[in-house]
């Protein structure tokens, strides 16, 4: 994987790791001179960083100490620049420590820390800075601890206030329980050449603006795409609601609403097109289908009608209980349009007989696969994964999108983009990207409802384009 010789990646690594953390001191204590930092130090080439970071810090006049976790392994040249810069080890952790950095295991790491490790791990953390409070916490390249590779945290494991991280990011730092243990990820260019195409990408606001369709000279509203909303009932109407607000913030020229709910549509929302059943809500370019649908049979035969669609569909709520059973199965088995489905993990679980694992993005990519849809998996850092195998996490996530109704929202806007053109993955990830940008601006506000996000999602498409 590498172009230079491995002595100069680490040296490149151990420069990007000084250079933050004397950053993150002299943010937090004014300086650098002085300070107090720890390392926690393992066997393998993540120690390595650490100790020439060490190294590089001491030279700054920074008092480093080391805690060798196998002090027969350490990396030796790491060590005797360590040593050469006037860095003494240690066998315990001291009490009195600004910065801790953790190089106990990086990308070589397997399973939970090891008991050793986790009780210096905690040790450290519980030390006193200078300032009174807790040191600060830096992982070097992985917080030890996490599954580089997956995010899953199976044991104890580090949890760092900002991980630097080298060459390019791993899945661990943005997906599942391991995106919340590293903190902010730093990435440090070290000159790796990476595979291509990567194996997992993070959805950047570049990518969003570049693929959302936009109105020009020639567009009309049916160029620019109808959506078909088949969400709500008389039992769930705000369902339906939210999820014609979602399809309205989108880029489509036209919403065609279709249900039970058609009363309360036509009150809210006077520009769409409103009906009672799917089969006479004329011709659309996607269907969103599920949200408050319900699960009677006059559901299953409005789902039944939007599978039938030779047209894109996101299927949302609802709508993933049913379409698992019989002959609705069978319709979906039967298409060739694209078909997204949009489950947070009770859900997903309907779909694939077991919820979601540790490891998400498999997970996702597994019930793709087996369904042949594209999953838009739900949780505080969504994943989109395709049937050939493409895989996005979304990073605009917010805790303040865990509140009723804010799916449908989603839904209707993934509806949206999909009439507008975009294919299946660029649709989920684009909707996943606004829907979460539209959470963070409800939540400046205040707490937040799914009105709100829904209140908030044109603006936030406003500012996503601007
Ligand atoms: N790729 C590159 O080009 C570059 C890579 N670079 C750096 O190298 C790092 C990878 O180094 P690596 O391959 O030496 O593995 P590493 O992460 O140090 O772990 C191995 C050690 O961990 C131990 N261990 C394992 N699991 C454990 C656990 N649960 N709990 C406790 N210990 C555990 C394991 O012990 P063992 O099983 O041998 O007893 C072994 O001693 C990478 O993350 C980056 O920092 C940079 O220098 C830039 C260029
Ligand atoms: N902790 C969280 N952090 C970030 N986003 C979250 C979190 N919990 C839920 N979400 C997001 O909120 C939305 C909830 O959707 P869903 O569960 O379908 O709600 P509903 O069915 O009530 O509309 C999803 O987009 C999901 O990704």
């Amino acid at each position: 994987m590498a172009t230079v010789p491995a002595g100069t990646l680490m040296q490149r690594a151990a420069a990007g790791l000084a250079r933050r953390c004397a950053q993150l001191l002299a943010d937090r204590f004014g300086g650098v001179y002085g300070r107090r930092v720890l390392l926690l130090i393992g066997a393998g080439s993540n120690g390595g960083d650490a100790l020439f970071a060490g190294a590089r810090l001491a030279a700054r006049g920074v008092v480093v100490r080391a805690l060798l976790l196998d002090p027969g392994r350490a990396h030796a040249e790491g060590l005797a620049a360590l040593r050469a810069a006037g860095a003494i080890t240690v066998d315990s952790a001291p009490a009195a420590v600004d910065l801790v950095m953790d190089g106990v295991v990086g990308i070589g790491g397997r399973g939970g820390l090891r008991p050793a490790a986790a009780s210096v791990v905690s040790a450290a953390a519980t030390a006193n800075a200078s300032d009174g409070g807790r040191p600060i916490m830096v992982a070097v390249d992985v917080p030890s601890g996490v599954d580089p590779d997956t995010g899953e945290v199976p044991g104890e494991a580090v949890t760092a206030d900002v991980t630097v991280t080298f060459g390019c990011l791993k899945p661990g730092l943005v997906v599942g329980a391991g995106a919340v243990r590293a903190g902010l990820v730093d990435l440090v260019d070290i000159g790796l050449s990476l595979p291509e195409p990567p194996v997992l990408r993070i959805a950047a606001q570049a990518d969003v603006r570049g693929w959302w369709p936009v109105a020009g000279r020639d567009s009309d509203k049916y160029r620019r795409g109808v959506v078909g909303v088949a969400t709500g009932s008389s039992t769930y109407p705000g369902a339906a609601v939210l999820s014609v607000a979602g399809a309205s913030a989108g880029p489509a020229g036209m919403v065609r609403y279709a249900g039970s709910a058609a009363d309360y549509i036509r009150q809210r929302h006077p520009s769409a097109v409103v009906t009672g059943s799917v089969t006479g809500a004329g011709r659309v370019q996607a269907w969103v289908c599920g949200s408050g649908l319900g699960t009677d049979e006059r559901a299953i035969g409005e789902l039944r009608a939007v599978l039938a669609a030779p047209v894109p569909v996101c299927l949302d709520a609802d709508a993933l209980g049913l379409v698992m059973h019989g002959p609705v199965r069978e319709r979906l088995a039967q298409r060739s349009a694209p078909t997204v489905v949009t489950p947070h993990d009770r859900e997903f679980a309907r779909l694939a007989g077991a919820p979601p694992g540790a490891d998400r993005v498999a997970s996702a990519l597994g019930l793709a696969a087996q369904l042949n849809v594209t999953v838009l998996l739900k949780g505080d850092r969504t994943v989109v994964a395709s049937p050939d195998g493409e895989v996005w996490v979304n990073p605009t996530g917010t805790a303040a999108l865990a509140s009723g109704g804010t799916g449908d929202v989603l839904a209707g806007l993934l509806g949206s983009l999909l009439a507008g053109g975009l294919s299946a993955v660029r649709a989920a990830v684009a909707a996943a990207y606004a829907h979460g940008m539209a959470g963070r601006a409800a939540a400046e506000d205040g707490p937040v409802t799914s009105a709100d996000v829904a209140a908030a999602l044109r603006s936030s498409v406003g500012v996503l384009l601007a």
